[in-house]
């Protein structure tokens, strides 16, 4: 295993270095003790020490010297000042990771020294419950084994796919950002069994289920979407009421155009 004997460290512990990191050390992957992490936000930091046990320091130097592989978990708009502050302690043995939004490999090459090894990646915030949807693309030094490294890194904490990089914004913009259209459905559909009187926390663990479990048919059964609806669907029943009012409302037209701007906008975030 290439992952054997080597150390994990994240520069950022927010939202989503956080998820990570929760859901790399509950998979087993690396241990603990063998992941590092640093953030100027130190009441983050304290919280991943206690409640996971990882390595924490507020210099991300010190995350450099520890790990192999450094996963850039900083937002898109500081990654250049980050990078510069790391940069000359990033030799060839050494992998780096960017999850930054929008950020373009060459861009993100061109900030460190020559023959820098990276790697970019895609993942989402469902990492926590390694249920996350991650997509993966190599950079210019990065060999296989770096690819496969990252595959099996985020393959841990979901599924993983390898993509080429013009594809990254489609990415963002389905899967990256996702898992934050779906809350609100979520909540919405609770707030209509609520407003027939189901009680809240019934509703909310139906709804959500009730999207688990059609997840899990589309990709269990490899069916096409538009089959499984139709096997809900029965005839002037109580399906078929429900779908029109959605389509009245442009369900797929808000969905599409939710995917398309969100990926315009990591686009953007490149520029
Ligand atoms: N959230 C998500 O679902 C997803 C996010 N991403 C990407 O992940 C990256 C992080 O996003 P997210 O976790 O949401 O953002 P957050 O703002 O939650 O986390 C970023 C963290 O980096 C810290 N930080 C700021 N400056 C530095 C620095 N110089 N050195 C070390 N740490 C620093 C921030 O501290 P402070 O708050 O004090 O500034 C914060 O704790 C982004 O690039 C985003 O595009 C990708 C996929 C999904
Ligand atoms: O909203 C954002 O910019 C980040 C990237 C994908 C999900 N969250």
């Amino acid at each position: 295993m290439s992952l054997e004997g080597k150390k994990l460290g994240f520069i950022g512990t927010g939202k989503m270095g956080s998820a990570l990191i929760k859901g790399i050390c509950n998979a087993g992957l690396f241990s603990p003790s063998n992941v590092y992490a640093s953030d100027l936000y130190e009441p983050s930091l304290d919280e991943l020490k206690q409640n996971v046990g990882i390595n924490v320091s507020t210099d991300n130097i010190d995350t450099v010297n520890n790990s192999d592989i450094i996963v850039l978990a900083i937002k898109p708009q500081i990654i250049k000042k980050v990078i510069a502050g790391i940069k000359d302690d990033i030799d060839s043995d050494k992998l780096v990771i960017s999850i930054a939004a929008g950020v373009k490999i060459a861009d993100i090459e061109s900030e460190f020294n020559d023959g820098t090894r990276v790697i970019r990646v895609m993942p989402n915030i469902a990492a926590t419950v390694a249920e996350a949807a991650s997509a993966i693309t190599q950079g210019s030094n990065a060999s296989k084994e770096d690819a496969e490294d990252a595959l099996e890194i985020f393959g841990a904490v979901g599924s993983a796919i390898q993509v080429t990089e013009n594809l990254m914004d489609a990415v963002t913009g389905l899967s990256g950002s996702g898992p934050a259209y779906i809350f609100p459905v979520i909540e919405a559909m609770a707030d209509g069994a609520v407003y027939e009187g189901l009680d809240r926390k019934s509703a909310l663990v139906l709804a959500a289920q009730t999207i688990l479990g059609a997840a899990k048919m589309a990709l269990e059964t490899e069916t096409h979407p538009g089959e499984l609806k139709d096997m809900v669907t029965s005839p002037a029943g109580t399906t078929i009421r429900g779908i029109k009012v959605l389509e009245e409302y442009g369900i797929r037209s808000a969905f599409m155009q939710a995917v398309i701007e969100s990926s315009k906008r990591s686009k953007e975030l490149g520029k």
